[in-house]
């Protein structure tokens, strides 16, 4: 079987499905700033981006919410030893979270353990309060370690992209979402 990195990035589009059209997307994302907008009124927010999926939805969300923000990036890579999964800290936010209303971004939402430990850092750095919203959420029936607080699509139980979500680090820039085909 070829080497799926060796693939190109049109070979992914032509077996790969739409799930979300970039319309959907766009009145997703109107939704989560207008839900994030109601939550948190104007009061002064750090924007924490999970790196580097959640790029696209911090990107789209600046342009939408009206209230004063700043902008913090990490990035948390997944490691899958032999006792589970653990999380390794390739960044760390710069701003001190202290005392802060944090909003962390991702694109998705699927076992859940990027989030969670994300948020349980901003917590032992004390931020005063941590909200999460993420683009998607995969629908896979697992118990998850967190809820998102606001969540744009539910996607299915497959490999997505677009919108941030890469495929061998292909199409993170897509405006729709789409799946790739199950063979
Ligand atoms: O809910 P989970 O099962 O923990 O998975 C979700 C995480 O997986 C992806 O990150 P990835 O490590 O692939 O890095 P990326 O953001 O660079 O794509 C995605 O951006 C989320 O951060
Ligand atoms: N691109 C991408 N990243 C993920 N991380 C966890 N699930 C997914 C997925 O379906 N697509």
């Amino acid at each position: 079987m070829q080497d799926p990195n060796t693939r190109s990035p049109d070979y992914w589009l032509a077996n790969s499905e739409l799930v979300f059209s970039a319309d959907q997307v766009t009145h997703a994302l109107d939704q989560i700033a207008q839900a994030l907008q109601a939550r948190l009124a104007a009061q002064p927010i750090l924007l924490l981006c999970v790196m580097r999926g959640g790029l696209y939805l911090a990107g789209q969300l600046m342009q939408r919410l009206q209230l004063p923000a700043r902008l913090d990036y990490l990035q948390a890579n997944r490691y899958h030893g032999t006792a589970g999964s653990d999380i390794v800290w390739a960044r760390l936010p710069e701003f001190d979270l202290s005392g802060q209303t944090v909003v962390v971004l991702d694109d998705i939402l699927d076992e859940g353990i990027t989030l969670a430990a994300v948020v349980q850092h901003c917590q032992q750095a004390n931020a005063k309060q941590v909200l999460t919203a993420v683009l998607t959420e995969k629908d896979n029936g697992l118990t998850k370690p967190l809820q998102a607080d606001v969540v744009g699509l539910s996607v299915p139980n497959r490999y997505v992209f677009g919108c941030g979500m890469d495929v061998y680090g292909w199409w993170r820039n897509l405006p729709e979402i789409r799946a790739l085909k199950e063979s």
